[in-house]
């Protein structure tokens, strides 16, 4: 009888979740562009001593960021294998897909503009 939880087969999955996060991050230059904005976030968070409903902001917008660069990583793939030769179908797979991390991109651009420049402000004006 298969038990309720297999734990062995949780743990492997986790095992190839991360393999695929660590991919992104060695093969996608936009994901180690937001990487590197998530890191400057999260280190001006600290420094602004942000409050804990803010963290939680710039915790989702990071997630939903990374989140989108690699559901567009996955369908780049996809499409590389399905359609290597040009299609206009591809296309336009590709630009919503990018489309989408654009919109989570500028989306956590004027998250962080909202929590940190009144902070920010009150150091140097
Ligand atoms: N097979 C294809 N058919 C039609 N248009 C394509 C095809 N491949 C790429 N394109 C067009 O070129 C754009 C860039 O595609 P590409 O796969 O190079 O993505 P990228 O954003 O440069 O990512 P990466 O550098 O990770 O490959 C797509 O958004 C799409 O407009």
């Amino acid at each position: 009888m298969t038990p309720p939880i297999q734990v062995r087969k949780a743990l492997r999955s986790f095992r190839y979740a991360f393999q695929g996060i660590i991919s992104l991050f060695q093969v996608e230059n936009n994901a180690r562009i937001h990487f590197v904005a998530a890191i400057l976030a999260i280190i001006l968070g600290f420094f602004l001593h942000i409050s804990s409903l803010e963290w939680a902001l710039i915790v989702t917008q990071i997630a939903l960021v990374v989140a989108a660069e690699a559901f567009n990583t996955a369908l780049e793939k996809l499409a590389d294998v399905v359609s290597p030769e040009y299609h206009p179908l591809i296309k336009s797979v590709k630009d919503l897909a990018a489309g989408a991390v654009l919109i989570m991109a500028i989306s956590a651009v004027v998250v962080g503009l909202l929590i940190f420049f009144p902070k920010l402000a009150q150091y140097f004006i």
